[in-house]
């Protein structure tokens, strides 16, 4: 019944202060208020409508995509909002759109490798979106392996110009979110000619489009690479395909922090690492663990709410069924995820902190700790991506067939998501790179160099280097193995990141309680999934392994009555979880039944195609049966 709050049995009985725990979720008070300000203004306003995007047909979707940024931005300058809240409005408008590559990765391409004099020039146009940008790297053949890109900026001493071209077809740029339609601008990485030299990939800015009519300029072929997985999902999004035919652009659109070309052709590469080049991506990978944890919440508030609400089985003597939350196995699937929420926001906020003392040890030409934020932002986002990705599935398949209609939110929810297993880096890909940073800090061991930081604990396999075993020739052949043990250094971290959390002061009755009982459930179900290890190892006894599943099943009841209550600290309106599982109220069978008739396909009580294609068969069909 409307009005009804179908959960306040459940909401009764929690053990904490829900407010207190919404501050820790937000990051402090100041967040929780911009958030809950910013998610109101969004959910109160029907342009921001979304419950229609699985139905619409492409060109259609993406028209209404280019609406909603258009009257964002509108927004964002009638209320004069930060930077801040713009981008609290972005993420509640929840849509991928051109905008997430502009604001995500233009800008801070230029930030983070022009010069000041470049920044100047080219930030204030793309903070007032008079130019609109996208991140052009990835190409048809290449992704993966950037230094293996084809794309050839080649310098002309003559004309003071780059001369941008695509030489074979696998050098078309593919897949750059935004370049399909809509970006007039594009950082573009490009192998540097000079006089005949290749001297790598570097980023270039270069104009795409007219600023009059948004036609290609000369030399630009582009397009949209075509409809991807899902319905709605990642389609409002103009992933695109670009085409060089020698391309001139003046010398200083060479992004020039990194390396320089002056005006005699000479190359000078700054005393820096030359990875300095990848900034942009590590940045978005710090950016994609905290975004992981918002999506596995997500869609854990949808799967938790409904699950207290589900009854199936169980009844005694007429009464009520059994909520299907109360499931040894349904809990032993939730409250993992439910904990991996919580411990991907920490790891969060604890790779935001490594991110920015990196970029601050940068400035003073300190570059003790890139290895380290590349390690652990390549592996953290690897982690967190993956589970995320098969979390949401996991939550669909909680909801039981329900969750597979569209009105559960949940299937949109996971084709919009997947593509971050593989997109800024694949996930194996990225696992490698903290593989071969273990395996170098093995072999630095032995030369008395002491790990410290994330890898202080490696400091401990002394005996590994008594082996002298050769590094390099054993990486190819046993990189499967490393790939696991470069998760589990990875799963360290947020282990360790969530611990320090508990130390901190975390104000609220009941709430380090409960993320104790979280943390200890995040800990213990992954020693509970690799207890094989630890046993092989003998760094557990078979009766130690079995306490620790007794004390994960008691965990779980401790969770189990203030399950709703942490999920609804996650302060997410109905508007933004777009689901009818997932509804504060809980109010799911009424609302189901009412979605469904708001189908197109129940426009008609006779659906169109009757007369042509059932009435033959079934006329057909009765005929036979006369015979
Ligand atoms: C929430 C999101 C918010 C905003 C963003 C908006 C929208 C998000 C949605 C979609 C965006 C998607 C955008 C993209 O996908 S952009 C394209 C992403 N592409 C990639 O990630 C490519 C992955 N490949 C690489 O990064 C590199 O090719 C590589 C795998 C790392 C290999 O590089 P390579 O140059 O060949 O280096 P190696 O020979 O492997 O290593 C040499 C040496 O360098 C060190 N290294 C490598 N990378 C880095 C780095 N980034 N920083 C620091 N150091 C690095 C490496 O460890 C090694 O060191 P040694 O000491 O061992 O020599
Ligand atoms: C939705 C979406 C948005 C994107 N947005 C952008 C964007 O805005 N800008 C941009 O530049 N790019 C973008 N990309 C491209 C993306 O960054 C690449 O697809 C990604 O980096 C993976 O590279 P790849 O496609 O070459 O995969 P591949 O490397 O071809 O992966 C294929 C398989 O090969 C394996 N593999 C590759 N190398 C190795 C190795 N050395 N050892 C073991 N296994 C290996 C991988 O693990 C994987 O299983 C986007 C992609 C998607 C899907």
């Amino acid at each position: 019944m409307e009005g009804v709050d179908h959960l306040a049995d459940e909401r009764k009985k929690a053990e904490f202060n829900v407010e207190a725990m919404k501050i820790v979720w937000a990051g402090s008070q100041h967040n929780l208020e911009v958030s809950n300000r910013i998610s109101k203004l969004v959910a109160d306003d029907p342009a921001f409508r979304k419950d229609d995007r699985t139905m619409l047909p492409r060109k259609e979707l993406f028209k209404n995509t280019l609406r909603k940024a258009a009257y964002a931005w509108k927004r964002i300058n009638e209320l004069r909002l930060s930077e801040e809240e713009a981008s609290k409005l972005r993420f509640y408008v929840d849509e991928t759109a051109y905008t997430d590559l502009h604001w995500g990765m233009f800008i801070p391409a230029i930030k983070g490798q022009g010069t000041d004099e470049q920044q100047r020039k080219w930030l204030p146009l793309a903070y007032k979106m008079q130019i609109i940008g996208c991140y052009a790297q990835t190409e048809l053949g290449h992704g993966s392996n950037v230094q293996g890109l084809e794309t050839t900026a080649t310098f002309d001493p003559h004309t003071d110009e780059f001369v941008i071209h695509s030489p074979t077809l696998t050098s078309s740029k593919w897949w750059p979110g935004g370049l399909g339609k809509v970006s007039t601008h594009a950082v573009t990485y490009a192998r540097l000619i000079i006089d005949g030299k290749d001297h790598g990939v570097h980023g270039f800015i270069v104009q795409l489009r007219s600023l009059e009519d948004h036609r290609p300029l000369p030399g630009i072929t582009v397009g949209d690479i075509g409809m991807k997985f899902g319905n709605g999902a990642y389609n409002t999004m103009d992933n695109g395909v670009l085409r060089f035919d020698h391309v001139r652009i003046p010398r200083n659109q060479m992004l020039m922090k990194v390396s320089q070309v002056t005006r005699e052709g000479k190359y000078k590469q700054s005393d820096v690492p030359r990875q300095l080049v990848y900034g942009t991506m590590v940045y978005v990978r710090q950016r994609i663990v905290a975004d992981a944890s918002c999506y596995l919440s997500r869609a854990v508030c949808i799967a938790t709410r409904y699950s207290a609400v589900r009854r199936q089985f169980g009844s005694q003597n007429g009464g009520p069924e059994t909520q299907v939350i109360d499931y040894k196995t349904q809990q032993s699937r939730l409250f993992p995820l439910l904990a991996s929420a919580y411990a991907f926001r920490f790891v969060g906020e604890w790779l935001e902190w490594l991110y920015t003392d990196v970029m601050q040890r940068l400035q003073a030409n300190d570059f003790s700790t890139l290895p380290e934020a590349h390690a652990c932002t390549a592996g953290l986002k690897s982690l967190t991506t993956s589970v995320t990705a098969d979390g949401i599935e996991e939550c669909r398949k909680l909801c039981g067939g329900h969750g597979y209609l569209c009105t559960s939110g949940l299937p949109e929810l996971f084709a919009v998501y997947v593509p971050a297993c593989t997109y800024e880096g694949d996930n194996i890909v990225l696992l490698l790179q903290v593989a071969r940073f273990l395996m170098k800090t093995v072999s630095q061991i032995g030369t008395g160099k002491q790990p410290v930081g994330t890898i202080a604990y490696m400091g401990r396999i002394e005996h590994l280097m008594q082996c002298r075993c050769n590094v390099q020739r054993g990486f190819a052949e046993l990189s499967a193995d490393l790939v696991e043990a470069a998760v589990a250094h990875c799963q360290l971290i947020v282990v360790s990141k969530f611990i320090e959390k508990l130390q901190q002061d975390i104000p609220g009755e009941g709430v380090k309680q409960q993320l104790e009982a979280l943390c200890g459930i995040y800990y213990l179900s992954l020693l509970h999934k690799h207890q094989g290890d630890f046993l092989a190892t003998s760094y557990l006894t078979p009766k130690q392994s079995a306490l620790a599943n007794d004390q994960l099943r008691a965990l779980y009841s401790k969770v189990r009555p203030n399950a709703i209550a942490l999920v609804d600290a996650f302060n997410y309106s109905d508007h933004f979880l777009s689901s009818i599982l997932g509804r504060y109220d809980g109010n799911v069978y009424p609302k189901l039944y009412e979605a469904a008739w708001k189908d197109p396909l129940n426009e008609s009580v006779v659906p169109d195609g009757y007369h042509e294609y059932v009435r033959p068969l079934l006329k057909q069909q009765l005929h036979t049966a006369r015979l």
